[in-house]
This record gives C-alpha cells, structure tokens and sequence, in this order.
C-alpha cells in the first residue's frame, strides 16, 4: 500500500543534521499534508508544521510583521493589526516578485525556529511537514522524506473548497511549488492520498510501525 524505495540502499545520515530523527513529510497545496500529520499526532509523534511556524513569525509585535507591513502597508492589515492572510495571499501568488520578497524574509525566521523545536522534540522520531521541502533543499535536515501524493486535479478541487480561492489563485501556487514528478523523485516513502481518509490513515499507521520498529532501536544503541 505504502510505497516505498526498498530497492536502493538505505539513505546515509547527513553529517550536518542533529542527532533527532527527522521525517520529512511533503506535498503540494491541498495534497493531504495536514490530514497525515494530524494521524502522526494522534499516534504520539511531534509534529513540526512549517505553516504552523509560519504563522508563528508574523504575530502581532513580530520582526516578520514590522517588515511586512513597512514594505506592503498599513492596507495588510486586519482591524485588530493582525495580518489579513487572505490578502497577502492574493498579493504574492499574483506577483513573483513579491512573493520572493516574502520567502526572502519568512524562510530563514521559519527555518531556525524549526531546528529549534527539532531540537526539542522528544518522541521517537519526529515529523517535518514542510510544503517546500524539496523546492528549498530542506531534506538535507531529513533521515527520510515521506511524499503525500495525489494527482493535481484533486489537489485543486480539494484546496478550492477548503480555502474558498478562486482556481486561478490555486492553479498559480500550484505552478509556484516543485512538480509532482520532481517530489516524487525526492520520496523515500509515498502515501497515497487519492483514496479516502481511512485510507491514508492506514498507510500512516503502516509507516509509523515501521519506522517505530526501526528507530526506537537505534534510539536504544546510540544511548
Ligand atoms: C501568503 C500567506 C500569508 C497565505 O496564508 P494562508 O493562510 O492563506 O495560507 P497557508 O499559510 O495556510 O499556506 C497554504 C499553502 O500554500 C502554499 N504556500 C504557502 N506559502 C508558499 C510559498 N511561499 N510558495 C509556494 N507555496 C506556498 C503551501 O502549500 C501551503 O501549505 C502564507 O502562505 C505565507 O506566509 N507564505 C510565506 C511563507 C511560506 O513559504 N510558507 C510555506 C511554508 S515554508
Ligand atoms: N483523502 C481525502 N479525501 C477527501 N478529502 C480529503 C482527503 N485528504 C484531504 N482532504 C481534504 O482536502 C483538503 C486539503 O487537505 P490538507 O489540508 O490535509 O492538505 P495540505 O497538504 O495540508 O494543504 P496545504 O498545503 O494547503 O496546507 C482538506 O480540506 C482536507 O480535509
């Protein structure tokens, strides 16, 4: 069900990495990233979410706010001098250089409080979902890297519905992300999310034993 690459060698731990298994979990907009984590943090493993940190650098008072509001203005802003998603959202995917200005900005302050919580993490292994885990060479962090696939028609219809942006604006973060050819050849690990939710859970829970079986013991020789 699972599939995954058992025919090549198992992949070397990188030497720059911490000594905390890290999982990475990918895929594009609407590909069923959340509902897999979501499975994973059900069965007892930490979950760094790099839209979760994403949301974390931009709260009120945040450097990442000061900045983005000095270079968009006041205008990107909610009534309560939150940051309006919505809006920023349509602006970025409509305009490339904005949208570098943003990950200029967003990803260095997303990157390091994620190696932070790695650092944190206590449960066996822990799981790093990032959207744009291959486009921005983040499995250099990764023991393995778990790909959450389905094909681009169902990434669309589902991120339309669940976000209620227009097809256009999904279709343009879409042509933003690596291709689905591109992430699967960075996969170790593939779920497929073409199915239904009981589905992917089963795969989820195939992964975790196997991974729990592989890992708790090497946990138990490094200590
Ligand atoms: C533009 C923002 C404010 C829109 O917020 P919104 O709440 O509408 O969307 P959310 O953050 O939940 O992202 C939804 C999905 O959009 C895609 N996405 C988000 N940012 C990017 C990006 N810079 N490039 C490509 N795809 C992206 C991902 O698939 C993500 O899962 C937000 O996405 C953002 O701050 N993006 C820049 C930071 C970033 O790169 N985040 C992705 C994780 S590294
Ligand atoms: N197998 C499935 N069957 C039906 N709906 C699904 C399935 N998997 C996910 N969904 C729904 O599709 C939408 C997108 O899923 P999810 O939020 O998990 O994707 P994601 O990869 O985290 O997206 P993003 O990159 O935008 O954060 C959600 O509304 C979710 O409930």
């Amino acid at each position: 069900m699972v599939a995954t690459k058992t025919a090549q060698a198992e992949p070397k731990r990188p030497s720059n990495k911490s000594d905390k298994v890290v999982i990475g979990l990918t895929g594009g907009i609407g590909s069923g990233k959340s509902a897999a984590t979501n499975k994973f943090a059900a069965l007892g493993i930490d979950i760094i979410d790099a839209d979760e940190v994403a949301r974390e650098v931009v709260t009120l008072g945040s450097e990442g706010l000061t900045k983005i509001t000095e270079h968009f203005g006041h205008a990107i802003l909610l009534e309560d001098g939150t940051l309006n998603r919505a809006a920023l959202r349509e602006c970025v995917f409509n305009n490339s250089e904005e949208k570098q200005w943003l990950n200029q900005l967003l990803h260095p302050l997303i990157r390091k409080t994620m190696l932070q919580q790695i650092a944190d993490s206590t449960s066996h292994y822990c799981i790093l979902s990032v959207p744009l885990l291959v486009e921005g060479n983040l499995s250099e962090l990764c023991d393995r890297v778990i790909v959450v696939d389905c094909p681009e028609s169902m990434q669309l219809e589902r991120a339309m519905q669940r976000d209620g942006s227009t097809k256009q604006l999904i279709e343009s973060i879409m042509a933003s992300q690596a291709t689905r050819k591109e992430r699967l050849s960075a996969a170790d690990d593939v779920i497929d999310n073409s199915k239904t939710i009981e589905f992917l859970n089963k795969q989820v829970i195939a992964l975790h034993n196997e991974y729990s079986r592989k890992y708790s013991a090497n946990n138990e020789n490094s200590s």
